[in-house]
């Protein structure tokens, strides 16, 4: 896994009226309107990746930086305008994957209309698991993810809840931008998100499958 990767985000998010005021403030970007039940997209560099053993960074503009738990797709053969039907078969497996966004920075950008890419793809901003084969997760349209912070409960859902189904995602992604081996998307995140501080530490999970920890530190 070493190349870009892009979330369909709000996939899971069952907070109505908070997608919708992404939507809204979606709309206004010229020159296309987005179909509400369009999913918006953003990307990460290679570089926001981070492994259990390194530290998840608090920039230092940020002071409310978020958790989001999220399945992570991961491409294992590329390609372009793949229809649902073939989408499975482009996918190696999974990784367990923190989406982790500068709350304040993004709640800054959406009031002025301005990209994500301070709150969402700063370095050490998307912290993954071990690869997770495909044969792992037969149905990964139904497995339980969670998050703790220093052992307290904070995130708990189901893939079930995804607004997008996994094919849906990597059939909308590739008629715009091709796919390639190594790529992960990330799916969206479900409730529960919430600030987390320096010197915290964060413990993430997919049912009986995976589990990762990573310490929270601040740029020095
Ligand atoms: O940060 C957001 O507003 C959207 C997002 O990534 C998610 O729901 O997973
Ligand atoms: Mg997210």
């Amino acid at each position: 896994m070493d190349l870009c990767f892009m979330t369909g985000s709000l996939s899971m998010d069952t907070d109505t009226s908070k997608r919708e005021a992404l939507n809204n403030r979606c709309v206004i970007q010229p020159p296309f309107k987005l179909r509400t039940e369009e999913p918006i997209l953003f990307l990460k560099p290679p570089s926001a990746y981070v492994r259990e053993g390194s530290p998840v960074l608090v920039p230092r503009y940020s002071s409310s930086l978020h958790h989001e738990v999220e399945l992570g797709v991961v491409i294992g053969k590329g390609g372009t305008a793949i229809p649902q039907a073939a989408a499975m078969e482009h996918v190696a497996g999974y990784a367990l994957c923190l989406d982790m966004t500068a709350r304040d920075v993004q709640d800054v950008c959406k009031a002025k209309g301005l990209p994500w890419t301070r709150a969402k793809a700063f370095n050490t901003s998307c912290p993954v698991s071990d690869f997770i084969p495909k044969e792992r997760i037969p149905d990964p349209g139904n497995v339980k993810l969670w998050l703790k912070v220093n052992d307290q409960l904070r995130q708990s859902g189901c893939t079930s809840q995804m607004i997008f189904s996994i094919p849906y995602l990597i059939s909308y992604i590739s008629e715009f931008i091709t796919l390639e081996e190594g790529d992960l998307i990330l799916t969206g995140t479900p409730k529960g998100v919430s600030a987390v501080q320096e010197r915290d530490e964060l413990q993430a999970g997919i049912e009986d499958v995976v589990t990762m920890s990573f310490r929270v530190d601040r740029k020095e």
